[in-house]
């Protein structure tokens, strides 16, 4: 049984009107055969159409609507809009409604917009929903409004696939070039706002062309991926970021963090790093790497800007190679 309370409310005159074999009088004055065309259209259409009255109340239901609301055809009939709708989209679609109720037959219409329904069977969809006044010949005196309803489950899936494609870097997971400078630009200025440190960390991996050559290309991919799960692991909350700032050179973002949270983070990276084997992927057993970090921190305005505080903790890290490699350099 649905979870929605389902009155027996009586079926509108007009809008079973609309259903033309149940009401002679109406398909003696319309065309017989293009009426019959139309239900036949809205019986066959790949989209959820409903009739709906000034309150929100449906009226009629084609089979798909009925599909997408996880009810029967006739169930849904006398059933309120605004039930199947979630939260936010519920109070909008109310005060709309609330708003067309003195309409005197003109064109309004409200959508499509995104919503998010909640089905009869309690499984929440993503659709897009689009609300439009019937003409006054069809809706014969009270204010009817026809609903079309689109399913957005796939393309939902599709972007949130796509959305990752384009914000991850697909070797190591972790978050693209694009994604940190957006997130970097975000965070600087969120810290400036609110008057806060805010500390980044560049790591690049020594010697790496030595281990391509040595172990290959494949080999050099999986040693990428181990340097970021301990790069990602070593964030201290949330709201930091770890990317692939280039080929074996990562950033991590650390918003309201002091160089000397920056400095610990740095240490531990760096001990994980000096200590992971490399027998998983078929390397000598006492095979090690070493990265070598640059940090900088803008506290009072120091950098004027993001790329200034990214090209700090690059100097550092030049620093830091310069200085033997497998060492951590912070910027003052
Ligand atoms: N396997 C693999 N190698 C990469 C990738 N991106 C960049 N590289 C390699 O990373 C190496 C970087 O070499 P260099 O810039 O000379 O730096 P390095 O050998 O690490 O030396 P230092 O940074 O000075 O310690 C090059 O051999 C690139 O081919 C990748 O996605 N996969």
């Amino acid at each position: 049984m649905s979870k929605h309370n389902h009155k027996n409310t009586p079926r509108s005159k007009h809008a079973s009107q609309l259903v033309p074999e149940l009401v002679p009088e109406l398909v003696d004055s319309l065309n017989h055969s293009k009426l019959g065309m139309f239900t036949e259209i809205f019986h066959s259409l790949p989209e959820g159409v409903l009739i709906i009255n000034g309150q929100g109340t449906f009226e009629f239901a084609n089979p798909m609507a009925a599909k997408l609301l996880a009810d029967s055809q006739q169930a849904l009939i006398g059933q309120n809009l605004l039930h199947y709708l979630y939260d936010t989209d519920r109070d909008k679609y109310m005060y709309t409604l609330l708003s067309w109720l003195d309409n005197k037959g003109e064109n309004i219409s409200l959508g499509p917009n995104e919503v998010k329904i909640i089905r009869g069977d309690n499984i929440l969809l993503d659709a897009d929903l689009a609300i439009s006044s019937l003409p006054n010949n069809i809706n014969l005196g009270e204010n009817l409004f026809i609903c079309i309803l689109h399913d957005l489950t796939s393309h939902k899936e599709q972007y949130n696939k796509l959305k990752k494609l384009a914000t991850t870097d697909h070797l190591t997971g972790l978050a693209n070039r694009l994604t940190l400078d957006e997130k970097l630009k975000y965070f600087w200025q969120e810290s400036i706002k609110s008057n806060q440190a805010i500390s980044t960390i560049l790591i690049d991996i020594d010697y790496f062309k030595l281990f391509n050559d040595r172990f290959g290309h494949v080999k050099g991919d999986k040693c990428l991926q181990k340097v970021a799960d301990i790069i990602k692991q070593s964030l201290p909350s949330r709201d930091c970021l770890a990317a692939r700032y280039g080929g074996e050179e990562f950033a991590i973002i650390l918003p309201y963090c002091h160089k000397d949270t920056a400095g610990v983070i740095a240490k531990q990276i760096q001990y994980q790093i000096n200590n992971m084997q490399f027998s998983d992927i078929g390397l000598p057993a006492d095979f090690r790497i070493s990265v070598s970090q640059g940090i900088a921190c803008e506290l009072n305005n120091q950098y004027r800007t993001c790329e200034a505080l990214i090209c700090a903790a690059d100097t550092a890290l030049y620093r830091a190679k310069s200085a033997g490699r497998n060492k951590i350099s912070i910027s003052t």
